[in-house]
């Protein structure tokens, strides 16, 4: 079992249009909509590949309550804890081309009972004994940015290993405390986080390294259509493969996550498994997840100790 924790979940609604025009009334050809949020969509592709999952999420409102039924639609057991404020809607426009324009919407704030209602729920979860929590995405204003600390320290009390996806200020200062199992962030999220650009493998190797004397077991660097790299204490990994032109990249993170935690093996076995699911991702639309028959397992690369020197864009 693999508990989810979403702070800030949304309704994903994506739209396909054919070329986006700035300034003007736009019709889209499609429209999409799907329970998103980080941590809702690794939930989300654990299930779709028959691994138990259950994601805890802050709901309010009538879009909270559509979120939780789109999650009954889709399978996955849901923990709703009930917040004032309404759920929000985050907006995708794909072009032809497959350029994507995301409008991410701020969230409702969360009040300290409603935050210490949701860090109870983890708890709750917690004494079930689930294999890893997987604590994702942005965080509501009220949360705090210690908000990750706290839920590591409870995951720490119980013998959970946390696994990370978050940005900014909430990601600086979880990975400074330490004791975190694995976290996932994107090459930009890292360079932020390290306070200097990425332009070759061991820059990535060098910041991952970073975070890890800090306390961190495991970074996975997702690194768009360059693949991703695994970097721990005992080696690095890096896998990719043929270049694919995506309908949506939205939430390929998040499956590339849930694949990495999905996978057996060894750590070149579950990157490999990471990132077909994260390429597989990117081959559906809006915030679509990967079921088996998406996957191209033998499509994907993966190098031992890759060159240092090589440039991300040339991965
Ligand atoms: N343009 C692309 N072509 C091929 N594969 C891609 C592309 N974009 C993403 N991927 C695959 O998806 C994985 C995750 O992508 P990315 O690094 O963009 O995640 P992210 O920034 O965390 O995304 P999100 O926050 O939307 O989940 C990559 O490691 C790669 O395997
Ligand atoms: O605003 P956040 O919390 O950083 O990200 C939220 C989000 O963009 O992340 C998911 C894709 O990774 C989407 O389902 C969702 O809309």
């Amino acid at each position: 079992m693999i508990v989810t924790v979403t702070p800030n979940p949304s309704l994903d609604r994506a739209l396909d249009v054919d070329r986006l025009e700035v300034g003007e009334v736009n019709r889209a050809h499609a429209a999409h909509v799907h329970p998103g949020g980080k941590g809702i969509n690794v939930a989300r592709a654990l299930v779709r590949h028959g691994e138990a999952s259950v994601a805890v999420v802050p709901v309010g409102g009538a879009d909270g309550a559509r979120l939780v039924g789109l999650l009954a639609e889709h399978g996955v057991p849901a923990v709703p804890v009930a917040v004032a404020g309404d759920t929000r809607t985050n907006i995708t426009l794909v072009e032809s081309d497959g350029a994507t324009t995301k409008v991410n919407a701020p969230g409702p704030r969360l009040s300290d009972a409603e935050v210490d209602a949701l860090l109870a729920a983890v708890e709750d979860e917690l004494t079930h004994g689930p294999r890893v929590v997987v604590a994702a995405g942005s965080l509501p204003a009220g949360a705090g940015d210690a908000f990750f600390v706290r839920l590591a320290g409870l995951a720490g009390r119980h013998n959970v290993p946390v696994a990370l996806d978050t940005s900014g200020a909430p990601l600086a200062r979880a990975v400074r405390s330490g004791g975190l199992s694995l976290v996932k962030p994107n090459d930009d999220e890292l360079a932020e986080l390290v306070g200097r650009e990425l332009r070759t493998v061991g820059d990535v190797v060098g910041a991952a390294r970073e975070v890890i004397a800090q306390g961190t077991s495991a970074v996975l660097v997702s690194l768009g259509a360059h693949g991703a790299m695994l970097v721990r204490a005992d080696g690095t990994w890096w896998a990719g493969g043929p270049p694919l032109v995506p309908l949506s990249t939205v939430g390929a993170g998040d499956s590339t996550l849930a694949g990495f935690l999905a996978g057996t093996g060894t750590c070149a076995d579950k990157l490999r498994t990471a990132v077909a699911w994260g390429r597989a991702a990117v081959l559906l639309p809006g915030t679509e997840v990967p079921s088996p028959a998406h996957l191209d397992l033998d499509a994907v690369r993966v190098v031992e100790e890759p060159d240092p020197d090589l440039p991300l864009k040339e991965l």
